[in-house]
């Protein structure tokens, strides 16, 4: 498990992490979500113990990294891709990593096929797309076999075959009762792959819990046209419905379907079209991660 207390990292002018709390727990895929410069790699550096904070605490099952016994083992993470030396081929940069990392180069094979590079095993990685090099960054983090996988933005420049590969790894991973925390600046592209979110906007959480909630308070406007649209007005009104009209059919804000069906039948009035808006997700997303 990840955990952050009132994790806090100051520097000269900003406060780039201010009292963030939040929990990633093992079995689960959490995304870490905000806008640029809301403070997403500054709490994973104080995660991998590279940045220290000023004040609270960053834990991995815990502990901070820096006191784990063996962090290498326990935590892979994806920083910042490039990392690699160009004129080195996949394979060659796997290989030193796991010398560096003291894991063996058993499992650098298998790595490569697990991410889709074995093909493009001894091409220079100078040579590969952005794609390829964050599968390339997700092989080295998962050298260590570790329980831990802490990933900043690795879903940036995959291509849907790339994406679908990614989740699978990530829910294998998880149901295997690993932790993952992912970050993005967009929603949307992890909208696929995480069964919890924590948004935070200005270093502090604006959200944190599942994204089946988010959608939850997402829930779209109805539209909803029936023979006698005074009465439908009232009576979705007394459920707690927020009213309004489009000229043609009735708005409703605040209700779901189902009840508004019901006070609809209850009230005798047959309908002729009871629709709902798929929530704007990622509108939600921006009013959250925006923090006004
Ligand atoms: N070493 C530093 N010295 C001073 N300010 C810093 C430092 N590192 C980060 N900041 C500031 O802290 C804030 C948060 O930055 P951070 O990189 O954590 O955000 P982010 O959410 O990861 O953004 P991005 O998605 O653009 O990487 C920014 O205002 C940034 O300018």
């Amino acid at each position: 498990m990840i955990e952050t207390d009132e994790l806090t990292k100051a520097y000269r002018k900003v406060r780039a992490v201010d009292g963030l709390s939040f929990a990633a727990q093992a079995g689960r895929v959490t995304g870490f979500l905000g806008l640029n410069g809301s403070g997403k790699t500054t709490t994973l550096r104080m995660l991998l113990g590279l940045t220290r904070p000023t004040s609270g605490a960053a834990l991995i099952d815990g502990k901070p990294f820096t006191e784990l016994s063996n962090p290498l083992r326990k935590v892979g993470a994806v920083l910042e891709q490039g990392i690699s030396h160009p004129g080195q081929s996949g394979r060659a940069h796997l290989v030193a990593q796991a010398m560096l990392a003291g894991t063996g180069k058993d499992r650098v094979d298998l790595l490569l096929d697990q991410v889709g590079l074995t093909d493009a095993a001894h091409q220079r990685t100078g040579d590969y797309s952005l794609g390829m090099r964050q599968r390339l960054a997700v092989a080295t983090a998962l050298l260590g076999e570790p329980e831990v996988l802490i990933l900043d933005e690795p879903a940036n420049g995959l291509d849907p075959e790339g994406i679908a590969w990614l989740r699978g790894l990530l829910r294998a991973h998880a149901e295997a009762g690993g932790t993952v925390l992912i970050s993005s600046h967009l929603l949307a592209e992890l909208a696929q792959l995480i069964d919890d979110a924590v948004i935070i906007a200005h270093g502090k959480l604006r959200y944190s819990g599942p994204l089946d909630d988010l959608y939850g308070s997402a829930a779209g406007r109805l539209r909803v046209r029936g023979r006698d649209p005074q009465v439908l007005w009232r009576v979705f009104e007394e459920a707690g419905g927020k009213v309004g009209t489009d000229g043609a059919a009735l708005e409703v804000d605040g209700l779901s379907a189902e009840d508004a069906g019901e006070a609809a039948f209850a009230a005798g009035v047959p309908i002729y079209e009871l629709s709902a808006d798929v929530p704007n997700l990622e509108l939600l997303f921006l009013e959250l991660a925006a923090g006004r």
